[in-house]
């Protein structure tokens, strides 16, 4: 691997690209982008949802091919017609997707790399090799590398992928959205590898909605704005505002337009849990939920916020306390239950626990209320022209960026993959609703655009459960409650809701 004798900024572009364009049908995805990625350097690449981060990122991996420009590594024109390609001019992609054989150990994983294209048994990789220690040192792996990787937490997973990408000598390395399922722990400690590959050298690529994050560790930032860049930034000059200008198209100053939730008067008491639990994960866990009212739970990753919000949306049973719904015992035999009893649940994982992919976005919009929408029980695929206008219209209010609602929802991208899951419970006005972090991989406009759809919800008298890793999200809540490994352990109301108070309950 190369090592940076010269100051970020000032070195050749490992990879430049050229007036890179690509359209899927009328969506043109990138209009001619130039960019530059340099040794030493993190790059941050920013853009709202469906902007054409990740189409650029998949035309360098080799995953699409760029109708129009050029990629240039070193300075000579690379044809990267597939991921081989990439790996021989020595790119390395890290998708959402982590892709690790789960059924071999951490340590096989990372041996993976320096075994491309040869037969790779589990029985080859009995003793540890220097270049894997290696590796695992770099990125600061201090837990077993002897254990499936699919028992490892998100996080370890991570730092797995980034050892393999060193010992296959990767110059650059391209990160997509690597901190957006860290607790604010785990995600420092994941910037900080960055840091230190740059500074190896490693030409970085990092793609995140973290703003924070970008303006804190990126050495250059580019906004991606329509499949065009609207910004490019040195160090120097990257201040919030100008990158948040950039996505969006005009200033929004943190919490804009945000009062903090109504409550209702006297509130009603929609769910009562007393002493609920399930093994492990879930504690004795009592809370009550009024009608209006938005309470958001803070806590780490694996704390049981997760586990919690699946109890009560019928997709794991309690095996101890109870449960009341509108007063009347709740014991929510399935989710199908759970929904018509009317309770909502917006899952973590949207795209794998909660999208039928190869269907339309007006099917995954309507879903939830495919009576409403279907013109007789017999024929219940045909629905009336209203269902499409309604579904544009959601489109259009939650910013759903898409060229129809007709349109498969696997062409949209992540992030208004997650707004057509949410457009789809708010339909649903349902008693209870559930959002596990509501806003991940969301960009900065559209988080506010949820927040308004909360407060709509919050007024119109739905209850509201807020889980999210991003405390900050949780200072408009009526309350906080904190888990740490599977119990309430505090509760926060009015002026007592900060994020120091917040982090110093998940960690007491
Ligand atoms: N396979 C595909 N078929 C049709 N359209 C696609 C396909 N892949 C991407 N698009 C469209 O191209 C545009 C750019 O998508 P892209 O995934 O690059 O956005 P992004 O900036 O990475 O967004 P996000 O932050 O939500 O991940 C979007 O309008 C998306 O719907």
């Amino acid at each position: 691997m190369t090592t940076a004798t010269t100051a970020p900024g000032q070195a050749a572009p490992l990879v430049r690209v050229r007036g890179l364009t690509k359209s899927y049908g009328a969506i043109r995805a990138l209009r001619g982008v130039d960019v530059s990625f340099r040794r030493g350097e993190i790059h941050g690449l920013v853009g709202a949802n469906g902007a054409g981060k990740s189409t650029l990122i998949r035309c360098l991996a080799g995953l699409e091919r760029p109708d129009a420009g050029d990629i240039l590594v070193d300075g000579e024109i690379a044809h990267v017609h597939g991921p081989d390609d990439a790996a021989r001019l020595g790119l390395a992609f890290i998708h959402q997707e982590l892709n690790l054989v789960s059924s071999f150990t951490g340590a096989q994983n990372i041996m993976l790399g320096s075994h491309r294209g040869s037969m790779v048994t589990p029985r080859r990789f009995s003793g540890v090799p220097r270049a894997v220690l290696d590796a695992a040192r770099r990125v600061g792996i201090d837990f077993p590398l002897d254990i499936p990787v699919s028992e490892l937490t998100v996080h370890q997973q991570w730092l797995v992928t980034i050892a393999r990408a060193l010992v296959e000598d990767r110059a650059l390395i391209a990160m997509d959205e690597p901190t957006a399922s860290l607790d604010a722990q785990e995600a420092a400690t994941l910037l900080k590898v960055a840091r230190e590959l740059a500074a190896s050298g490693v030409a970085v690529v990092f793609i995140s909605h973290r703003l924070d994050e970008v303006t804190a560790v990126c050495d250059r930032v580019t906004a991606f704005k329509d499949g065009s860049i609207s910004l490019a930034l040195p160090r120097a000059e990257i201040t919030r505002e100008a990158v948040v200008r950039a996505i969006v198209g005009h200033d929004v100053t943190p919490g804009a337009g945000a009062t903090a939730f109504e409550v209702t008067e006297h509130p009603r008491v929609v769910l009562r849990l007393q002493d609920v639990g399930r093994g492990r994960s879930v504690r004795e866990v009592s809370l009550t939920l009024h009608e209006g009212e938005v309470v958001g739970i803070a806590g780490l990753v694996g704390s049981g916020r997760t586990e919690l919000a699946r109890l009560i949306f019928g997709a794991d049973r309690p095996d101890r306390g109870t449960m009341l719904l509108d007063g009347k015992p709740y014991r929510p035999r399935s989710i199908p239950h759970a929904i018509a009893r009317g309770v909502a649940y917006v899952p973590e994982e949207r795209r794998s626990e909660a999208l039928f992919l190869t269907h339309s976005v007006e099917d995954n919009l309507h879903i939830t209320v495919w009576d409403r929408w279907r013109m007789s029980k017999l024929l219940p695929l045909i629905r009336p022209r209203a269902s499409r206008a309604a579904a544009n219209h959601t489109c259009r209010t939650l910013g759903i960026k898409t060229a129809d609602a007709r349109r498969p929802v696997m062409s949209l991208s992540g992030g208004n993959q997650q707004k057509v899951v949410m457009g789809r419970w708010l339909a649903t006005n349902p008693k209870i609703l559930i959002l596990d972090e509501p806003t991940r991989g969301v960009d900065v406009g559209a988080r506010a655009d949820i927040y308004d759809r909360i407060r709509e919800a919050n007024r119109s008298g739905s209850a509201v459960l807020v889980i999210s890793s991003e405390f900050e999200e949780l200072l408009e809540c009526n309350r906080v409650l904190v888990m740490a490994e599977g119990r309430i352990v505090g509760e926060l109301t009015g002026g007592e809701i900060t994020v120091p108070n917040m982090l110093h309950l998940c960690y007491a």
